[in-house]
């Protein structure tokens, strides 16, 4: 058995259990010995069931011809292949954008327990830190590709991490295999081939075990990674909120233990409780946290980022989306029985109980005042700050109006009017479950 053979068994070790093993297969030099040498190691050995996955761009003139070299290749190596088209978007970056559209399609396509194979080898993690250093990364950017990664459904591992360039090409020399020289790799118009074309040959010349110290300082990054990630987990648990204390299981954190942190580990925290919600902002844009956090009540303070916004809204900091940060249109309901209701763009109203009269269900105004029994009239607004309703939901949850007078709010039953007791009415933000 050949050394990438035996090195490729081994790392396969810990996945014999999947349910299969898909190659990204580009037809490209580096995922041709990976299939190559997976077919063989199948002749042997007992392995998953194979496939081999070929994104199609249609970028490039010459990639028209592709999807059939590696249905050849695949036919020769009796692996079933599975060609998907993707849509690039228009971008800056081809590539970049080229490489979300495969990682999309690849999710897409992968079950349950698959395990998708990728190429990736030392020279390209070589590539890969240099270009991240050269656009200022930090140290979660420095600890490179990493050799496996969870995706929504399955699992991504790169098997060939530790190997060289210049050992899959003695090995596709030796097994006489044929692959595509992509053009668009012999320009130095790309960044990455910038680098790989001119200067990581000029640094080996001078540093020839480069390749190994850059993959050490990956590893110390990686280790320094997960020094700071216990620092934000133990912080977490200081500073965020309990779920039971949360509003609808939206992700919250007190502002007032923030505070107690230093700077530097407030950035830190929300960069770990921000990370599977959102792309997280380059540094120049740290400066807006820093205006969300010392912005006057008063003033509703939200920061912008990819994905949703960070808000203020009295003591704690809350993670939206798109659907809380847009006030719901207009509302005119009336409700004469019991009923699940789908309010537009704002989530359900579930109606339990008798209803005796019809009701108008409306959103808040500003000036409602509700009568409570033992209290008398009551500034709706006032009993909100009450009970800690954060602003935004305050336009959001529905009001009962019986006779142009508002008797009931939507999840706080205490506020019914004494002719609505035993009427239960809740609202959620998404379908609720006996509706
Ligand atoms: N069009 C594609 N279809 C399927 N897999 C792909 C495709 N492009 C890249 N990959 C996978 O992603 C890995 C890394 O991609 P990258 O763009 O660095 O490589 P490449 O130069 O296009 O291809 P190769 O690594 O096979 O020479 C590849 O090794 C391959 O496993």
């Amino acid at each position: 058995m050949l050394n990438i053979e035996q090195h490729l068994l081994k790392t396969l070790q810990p996945w014999g259990n999947c349910s299969a093993l898909c190659v990204a297969f580009s037809g490209g030099m580096d995922s041709t010995v990976l299939l190559h040498a997976l077919a063989r190691l199948a002749q042997q050995y007992h392995l998953p069931e194979l496939r081999a996955i070929y994104i199609h761009h249609g970028l490039q003139e010459a990639a028209q011809t592709w999807p059939a070299h590696c249905q050849s290749i695949c036919a020769q190596l009796q692996i079933p292949l599975v060609v998907l088209e993707v849509d690039v978007a228009a971008s800056a970056s081809v590539e970049q954008a080229a490489r979300v559209a495969r990682y999309a399609a690849f999710e897409q396509h992968l079950a349950q327990d698959e395990v998708l194979l990728m190429a990736q080898h030392q020279d390209d993690q070589a590539e890969t830190l240099l270009f991240r250093l050269m656009r200022g990364t930090g140290v979660a950017g420095l600890r490179g590709i990493p050799e496996t990664r969870a995706l929504p459904r399955g699992q991504v591992l790169r098997p060939l991490l530790a190997v060289s360039h210049q050992q899959l090409l003695a090995y596709a020399q030796q097994q006489q295999l044929s692959w595509i020289e992509d053009p668009s790799n012999a320009t130095d118009e790309f960044d990455r081939n910038y680098l790989r074309r001119q200067v990581i040959p000029a640094l080996k010349t001078r540093w020839p075990a480069m390749q190994q110290s850059l993959q050490r300082t990956a590893q110390h990054m990686d280790e320094a990674q997960q020094l700071l990630d216990e620092l934000a987990k133990e912080d977490l648990l200081r500073v965020g909120v309990d779920p039971a204390q949360q509003w609808f299981d939206l992700p919250c954190l007190y502002m007032a233990g923030l505070r107690e942190l230093s700077l530097l580990r407030q950035k830190n925290l929300l960069r770990y409780w921000l990370s599977p919600f959102t792309l997280l902002p380059d540094a120049a844009h740290w400066a807006s946290w820093e205006t969300l956090r010392d912005a006057q009540d008063d003033a509703q303070p939200v920061w912008q980022l990819h994905d949703g916004a960070l808000l203020r809204s009295q003591d704690k900091l809350y993670w939206l989306t798109a659907f809380w940060l847009q006030a719901p249109p207009d509302l005119a309901l009336t409700i004469t029985e019991a009923g699940c209701y789908a309010l537009p763009a704002n989530g359900y109203l579930r109606v339990e109980g008798e209803v005796r009269a019809p009701l108008q269900v409306r959103y808040r105004q500003g000036a409602e005042r509700f009568f409570i029994a033992g209290r008398g009239h009551r500034d709706l607004k006032r009993l909100l700050q009450e009970c800690g309703v954060p602003t935004f939901l305050r336009a959001r949850l529905p009001i009962v109006f019986l006779d142009q007078q508002p008797v009931a709010l939507a999840n706080f039953p205490a506020l019914n009017h004494p002719q609505l007791q035993g009427l239960t009415l809740t609202w959620h933000p998404h379908a609720l479950q006996s509706c």
